[in-house]
């Protein structure tokens, strides 16, 4: 069941089990305020997601990867096509700049979505220190954001974003604010809370690295108007060492097959 806010082209329903994400010939505009000057930001996307699976789509700045995921998050509407979630929740999204409420506390902040459903004290409490401990927060749980590091409130987010135990994580460049070394931490981190939770993870990035790090399936956008122009099986074994799969040829040869495709990825 979709409980998402219904638009014009989304549906529910559980036409194909095992995906729980299918987009099907997403078009997307942008008009001015006179309505006059469209911009094309995304143009015939399809792919589809299955149940706990981790999908990357890179691409060149502005082909419309923010836009895809946030039609996702059901906060674009499509021009046409169609977008199916089948799940029970709505998706929960992380951005790339952390989205803490500064006064809040890092337990505040986590807790926010179960004190916006009128969920007990005591359960807060419980899952808060739940996600927490499965984040490596519990330290700094009474810490105020402008305490913390730009990692560890990037944490905050995903930890908030877990809390209230949605089916399907969108996540819109969440690292790439961040250095090289935090990066690759988060990236270890992200992919054990993955392994834990079998969440449906959607993870936008510019970077062919993290996406070959992280995913089981790499989507290559064109430039825009974006179009999906690869899907590439990342054929890693799990669990994966960050550090360690760099080792492996495969990782550079599926680097170069990637910079191939956005290089030669036509414009529109
Ligand atoms: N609210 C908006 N109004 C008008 N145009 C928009 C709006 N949002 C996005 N666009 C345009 O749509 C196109 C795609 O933008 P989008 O942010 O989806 O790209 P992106 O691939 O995520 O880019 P980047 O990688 O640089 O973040 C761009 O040309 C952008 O200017």
């Amino acid at each position: 069941m979709n409980v998402a806010v219904p638009q014009e082209g989304r549906t529910s329903g559980s036409a194909e089990a095992a995906s729980v994400i299918e987009v099907r010939n997403l078009v997307k505009a942008f008009y001015d305020a006179s309505g006059d000057r469209i911009t094309l930001a995304a143009t015939d996307v399809n792919f589809t997601v299955r149940r706990g699976e981790f999908v990357c789509i890179v691409g060149p700045s502005g082909c419309g990867k923010t836009t895809v995921l946030r039609i996702l998050a059901g906060l674009e509407q499509l021009l046409s096509g169609e977008v199916r979630i089948d799940s029970m929740t709505q998706p929960a999204m992380v951005f790339q700049e952390a989205s803490v409420f500064p006064w809040l506390t890092v337990s505040q902040n986590v807790a926010f979505p179960l004190s916006l459903k009128g969920v007990s004290a005591q359960k807060q409490r419980e899952r808060v220190a739940e996600l927490l401990a499965l984040t490596g927060l519990t330290e700094f749980a009474d810490a105020h954001p402008h305490q913390l590091s730009g990692g560890m409130k990037q944490r905050v987010s995903v930890a908030r974003a877990l809390v209230d135990d949605r089916d399907i994580l969108l996540m819109d460049e969440p690292f790439g604010a961040l250095d090289e070394q935090t990066r690759l931490t988060l990236q270890q981190e992200l992919l054990r809370i993955w392994e834990r939770t079998g969440k449906t993870v959607v993870f936008i990035t510019h970077s062919v690295d993290e996406a070959l790090t992280l995913a089981d399936r790499v989507l290559v956008m064109s430039p825009r108007p974006g179009t999906m122009v690869a899907d590439l099986l990342v054929p890693f074994e799990r669990p994966r060492d960050v550090v360690e799969m760099r080792r492996d040829k495969r990782f550079w040869d599926l680097t170069y097959e990637v910079w191939r495709l956005l290089a030669a990825a036509p414009e529109h």
